[in-house]
């Protein structure tokens, strides 16, 4: 024992060299990040927050690792950690810069609040809103520096709320960057078991995402929409606070994040019940200017053509024929004209490479052709 502890003694003095060390260094990072924040002040085109050099650091860092020499037993450090580690310290650095505001739907310990808190990490301030349109408005008047917003889920599609801020031309907004989050959902409850559940309570998203589950092990509950996860949880509390008689609240579930029970009494049931395992949230990073090119990009736009046959085969064309990858298409009706739509499409590279620029151009030029660029940014991984 006398051994182990002398052993013990020796390694931590040791990490806490290496701690003092890395403290100097993250201390001396922040001071050159200082330096390059009072070159841009005052600069319009030369933003404090950079997604595109952001995303640069975090893509030679993590190639780095995956070639770093490792021995039998040192273990690679994940992705997800180096990833997480420098996000910190970046969005630490970029505060320093200049304060940012977070706009994002709340209450705190939404799933759009983990995606702000991934992109900025824990030293930016978060501005929760009670609306996507909220989210967009806060942006739009620089009460927040950027927002963040889901846009679509790998299993279950379009955000439709945040497309139809995205389709209103009045607003002057950009996309910077996306942010793909694993998503898992849990169900969270004050009944005893399942059977005594008659209602089930959350977002539409989450409750579209856990269907197959809900259909086999809560086929004859009641769904009941609300506007985010931790409103469903708020409601199910206040409800028993008030001993309210027209909700239920002891045969009432709710689906939403981990993050549930730091805020809500609610004793969590039955975890990771989403219908795919691989459950991934795709987030915009909305601001007042887009991205510059990052080497690994794509571009967010909206577009609508004349209601004539081929008009949308004419469109695509547009990238096909420049060999543009097309990431994703949604159509969205254009709310001005009965079957009249808008289409949003994500395409591979940047609206400063030749080929978009030249799709885009011939796009705008066809009769009744309208596109809008919502904005280029780095291409992201799942977290
Ligand atoms: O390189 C810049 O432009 C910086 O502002 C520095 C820095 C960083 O900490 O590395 C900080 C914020 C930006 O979003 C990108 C990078």
């Amino acid at each position: 024992m006398a051994e182990l502890e002398k052993k013990l003694a020796i390694l931590r003095q040791a990490i806490d060299a290496v701690d003092d060390e890395l403290l100097e260094l993250i201390r001396k990072r922040a001071r050159l990040a200082g330096q390059v924040g009072e070159a841009k002040q005052g600069s319009v085109d030369a933003p404090f927050y950079v997604p595109s050099r952001e995303a640069s650091i975090i893509r030679r860092l993590l190639a780095r690792n995956a070639t770093a020499a490792t021995s039998a037993h040192e273990s690679k450090i994940p992705d997800e950690a180096i990833h997480g580690i420098y996000r910190e310290i970046i969005g630490a650095c970029l505060a320093l810069e200049h304060p940012m505001t977070i706009a994002y739907l709340g209450p705190e310990g939404t799933f759009s609040h983990s995606a702000a808190s991934r992109q900025f990490g824990s030293t930016a301030k978060y501005l929760p809103c009670s609306s996507l349109a909220q989210v967009f408005d806060e942006v739009e008047a620089g009460r927040a520096t950027y927002g963040v917003v889901p846009v679509e889920n790998a299993f279950e599609g379009a955000v439709t709320p945040t497309l139809d801020q995205f389709a209103d031309m009045e607003r002057d907004i950009f996309i910077c960057a996306e942010v793909q989050l694993s998503i898992h959902h849990h169900l969270f409850t004050y009944a005893e078991s399942l059977a005594d559940i008659d209602v089930v309570m959350s977002h539409p998203q989450p409750l579209g995402q856990c269907r197959g589950w809900l259909a086999e092990h809560l086929p004859n509950a009641q769904m009941l929409e609300a506007s985010s996860t931790i409103r469903a949880a708020q409601i199910v509390d206040e409800a028993k606070a008030a001993a309210s008689p027209t909700l239920d609240w002891q045969r009432c579930a709710v689906i939403g994040p981990y993050s549930i029970v730091d805020r809500s009494g609610l004793p969590l049931m039955q975890r990771n019940i989403e219908d795919f395992h691989d459950n991934t949230t795709r987030f915009f990073v909305i601001g007042q200017h887009d991205s510059p090119p990052s080497g690994e990009d794509k571009t967010s736009l909206v577009m609508s053509i004349r209601d004539e046959p081929g008009a949308l085969h004419s469109l695509i064309s547009s990238f096909a024929d420049r060999h543009i990858g097309l990431t994703r298409i949604e159509s969205r009706p254009s709310k001005k004209k009965l079957w009249e739509y808008v289409f949003f499409a994500d395409i591979q590279g940047h609206r400063d490479d030749a080929a978009v620029a030249e799709a885009i151009a011939e796009i705008s030029s066809r009769p009744g052709g309208f596109i809008k660029v919502l904005g280029s940014y780095p291409v992201s991984k799942p977290l």
